[in-house]
C-alpha cells in the first residue's frame, strides 16, 4: 500500500495510473502537482486525485512515491525543484517516453549514485491527453518497461513494479539504450511518419480535395498525428540518435518501394507487401488470441 502518491502532471498518464491505483485501493492519499491550478482543480472533481498544490515542497511533504509525468522537456525544471525537497525515503519514478534523457538528468541533478530514482515507461497511450482522457484500465495488458541501472535501489524497483502491477499491467526490465532504440522504431517513427504525412498533403496544391476524399486508410494511418505537438516534439529532441537511425533506415526502404514501382516491378512489389502483411497479421493475432 502507498501511503503518500505525488505525481507531477495529472494528464492522460498519470491520471489514469490515479485511477487504477484508486479503483484498487492501493494507495492512501494521491496529490496532483503541476502549474496549472484550474486542471488540477478539475482533476479533483473528476475524482482522479484527492487534493493538489501548486508548490512542489508542500506536494512532496512525507510522500513515499512521487510520479514524474509531464512532457520530457519538462522533467529537468521539475528536478531541480524536488531534489532539496524530496524526504530521503521516497522513491522517485516517471513515466516518459525516452529514457536516456531523464536518467542522465537525474544523474545531474541528483548525483551519479542516485538510487532512489526507477525510470520507468508505460507502453500505453492515446491520442487524447489531459486529465479529461484518463481511463482507469489504460494499462491493463499493456506493458510497463523499467529501465533500472546497476546502482537502482533493489526494493525502489519492487515498490515500482508492485504499483504497476495493481494496474494490471505487464512488468518488464530492459537497458536505457535498448528502449529507446526500439521505442524509436515502434513508437515515435510512426508519430514522425504520421505528422510528415499530413504535413506533406497540407502542402500541396491539391489538399482541400485531398482531405475531402481521404477515408479509413488515411484516418487509420493518421489518428496519432491528432497526439499533442509538445510531448512529440520533446520526444523527438530526446531520443535524437535513436529516431534519426530509424528514420535514415525507412528513408532508404521507402527509396527502395519508390525505384520498384518506377521499374514496374509487380513481383519484387509483391514480396515485399506479402512480408510485410504477414508479420503485420501475426503482430495482431496476439491481441487478438488476449481479448479472447
Ligand atoms: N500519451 C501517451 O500515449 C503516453 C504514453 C506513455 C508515456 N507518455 C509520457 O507521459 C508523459 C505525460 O504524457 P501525457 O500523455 O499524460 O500528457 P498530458 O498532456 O495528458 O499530461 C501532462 C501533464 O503535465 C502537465 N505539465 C505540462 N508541462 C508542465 C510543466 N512544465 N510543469 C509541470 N507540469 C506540466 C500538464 O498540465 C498535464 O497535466 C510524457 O512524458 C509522455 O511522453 C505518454
Ligand atoms: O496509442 C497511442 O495513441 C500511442 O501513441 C501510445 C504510445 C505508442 O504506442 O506509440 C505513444 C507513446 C508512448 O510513449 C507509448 C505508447
Amino acid at each position: 500500500m502507498i501511503r503518500k502518491l505525488v505525481i507531477f502532471g495529472v494528464g492522460l498518464i498519470g491520471g489514469s495510473l490515479a485511477l487504477a491505483l484508486r479503483q484498487a485501493n492501493a494507495c492512501q492519499t494521491i496529490v496532483g502537482c503541476s502549474r496549472n491550478a484550474e486542471h488540477l482543480q478539475k482533476a479533483v472533481d473528476l475524482g482522479v486525485i484527492d487534493s493538489f498544490s501548486l508548490d512542489p515542497a508542500e506536494a512532496v511533504r512525507d510522500a513515499d512515491m512521487v510520479l514524474l509525468a509531464v512532457p520530457m522537456g519538462a522533467m529537468r525544471h521539475l528536478l531541480q525543484q524536488i531534489k532539496p525537497v524530496l524526504p530521503a525515503d521516497a522513491i522517485l519514478t516517471d513515466a516518459g517516453s525516452t529514457k536516456g534523457s531523464i536518467v542522465a538528468e537525474v544523474a545531474q541533478v541528483f548525483g551519479a549514485d542516485f538510487s532512489r530514482f526507477v525510470p520507468g515507461h508505460p507502453i500505453a497511450g492515446r491520442e487524447k491527453s489531459g486529465v479529461e482522457a484518463a481511463i482507469p484500465d489504460l494499462y491493463v495488458n499493456r506493458r510497463v518497461i523499467l529501465t533500472p541501472q546497476a546502482h537502482t535501489d533493489a526494493d525502489a524497483i519492487a515498490k515500482v513494479e508492485a504499483m504497476w502491477r495493481v494496474t494490471g499491467a505487464l512488468l518488464e526490465q530492459m537497458p536505457v539504450e535498448l528502449h529507446d532504440q526500439v521505442l524509436a522504431a515502434t513508437s515515435h517513427l510512426p508519430h514522425v511518419l504520421a505528422f510528415s504525412l499530413v504535413d506533406t498533403l497540407l502542402n500541396m496544391p491539391q489538399r482541400e480535395d485531398i482531405l475531402r476524399y481521404a477515408a479509413g486508410g488515411f484516418r487509420d494511418f493518421t489518428r496519432i498525428a491528432s497526439s499533442d505537438p509538445v510531448m512529440w516534439r520533446d520526444i523527438c529532441l530526446t531520443n535524437k540518435a535513436a529516431i534519426l537511425a530509424v528514420i535514415a533506415a525507412f528513408q532508404q526502404n521507402l527509396g527502395e518501394f519508390a525505384e520498384l514501382i518506377d521499374a514496374q516491378d509487380g513481383e519484387a512489389l509483391h514480396n515485399r507487401m506479402e512480408k510485410a502483411k504477414y508479420a503485420r497479421d501475426n503482430y495482431v493475432a496476439q491481441f487478438e488470441k488476449q481479448e479472447k
